[in-house]
């Protein structure tokens, strides 16, 4: 388990994170969002050892990395797949990690294996494709067998199939029992990919629950009725939810089931062509939960909107979606 508490980080003016508390559980893929600069890199570093904190703490299985005996055998992480010798074959940078941290060289061949690089591993590291370092990158991140797996955008990059390889080996890490952090800015990946999401903006926790609390904590259910009589159903429905009109024979009725508004409909004698419920995809709800923490809003050419520093939590009202 990775556990996050009051981390804080800042560089001179930048604070990157902010008073930061979350855990990440075994046995599930928990996707780590936010936009450009949210402080996601720089909260896995931590993690990591790699930068100290301003403030707070982040302990993996409780303590924190520098205090593990055999770090690379409790924490594989993928940061940047870029950061290799490009004069070692991938065989010769797993070997000499494997030695530097007492790993047996039998693991070598184990996990050239698992991250499918074959051949490839007998070739210099400067002639591989993005695809094949970031294969190698997580050959070098299970080399230790780790109980904890932390992921920087593993699929940025990545063509189809390599992608759908990422995929298919979190979730597999995952089922094993592993403790399993995946950042991403992607939203659409982490629907596929994530049981869990911690979403944060500006340095800032905005969201750490189940995607599906995620998807469902924003104004609740909506759905959409489409009725020849929609005045008729309007006043029907509206001393129960809030209805709009979104088209002359079409409603989108929020805070009601769907059988309910089928219910309410029937009872008022209103004939329905059309009830669904609307499903929220994770893309609009981090947009919806992030819009105000990005740094820079790129849609108007020449203007540059200041980052705004409250909280998007207060818009949430029980803070956090926890
Ligand atoms: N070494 C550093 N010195 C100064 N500022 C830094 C440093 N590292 C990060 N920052 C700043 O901290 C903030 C958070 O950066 P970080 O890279 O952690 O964000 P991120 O969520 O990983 O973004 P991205 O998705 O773009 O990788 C940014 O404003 C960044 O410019």
């Amino acid at each position: 388990m990775i556990s996050v508490a009051g981390l804080t980080k800042r560089y001179g003016p930048v604070t990157a994170v902010d008073d930061l508390t979350f855990e990440v559980a075994a046995g599930k893929v928990t996707g780590f969002l936010g936009p450009n600069g949210a402080g996601k890199s720089t909260t896995m570093r931590m993690v990591l050892g790699l930068d100290r904190p301003t403030a707070g703490t982040a302990t993996v299985n409780g303590k924190r990395y520098a205090g593990l005996s055999a770090p690379l055998r409790e924490v594989g992480a993928l940061l940047d797949a870029g950061a290799m010798h490009p004069g070692r074959t991938g065989r010769a940078h797993l070997r000499i990690g494997a030695r530097s941290n007492g790993i047996p060289l039998s693991r070598v061949d184990a996990v050239i294996e698992q991250a499918g690089l074959g051949s490839a591993a007998r070739r210099r590291v400067k002639g591989y494709s993005l695809g094949m370092r970031q294969r190698l990158g997580i050959a070098t991140a299970l080399l230790g067998d780790p109980e904890v797996l932390l992921f920087d955008e593993p699929v940025n990059g990545l063509d189809l199939d390599g992608v759908r390889w990422i995929r298919a080996l979190l979730r597999g890490f995952a089922d094993e029992g592993r403790t399993v952090l995946v950042s991403s800015h992607l939203m659409s990946e982490m629907q596929l990919i994530a049981d869990r999401v911690v979403i944060i903006g500006g340095g800032r926790l905005i969201a750490d629950s189940d995607i599906g609390a995620v998807l469902h904590g924003l104004g609740g259910q909506r759905v959409l009725v489409r009725t020849p009589a929609a005045d008729e159903l309007h006043r029907a429905l509206a001393e129960r939810a809030s209805v709009s009109r979104t088209a002359q024979d079409e409603l989108e009725v929020t805070g009601l089931e769907a059988a309910e508004v089928g219910d309410l409909a029937h009872a008022a004698g209103v004939r329905l062509h059309h009830l669904a419920e609307v499903e929220e995809s994770l893309e609009q709800a981090y947009l919806s939960l992030t819009e105000d923490s990005v740094d820079y809003h790129g849609a108007v050419p020449g203007q540059v909107r200041e980052q705004v520093t409250e909280p998007v939590t207060e818009r949430l009202a029980d803070g956090p979606v926890r």
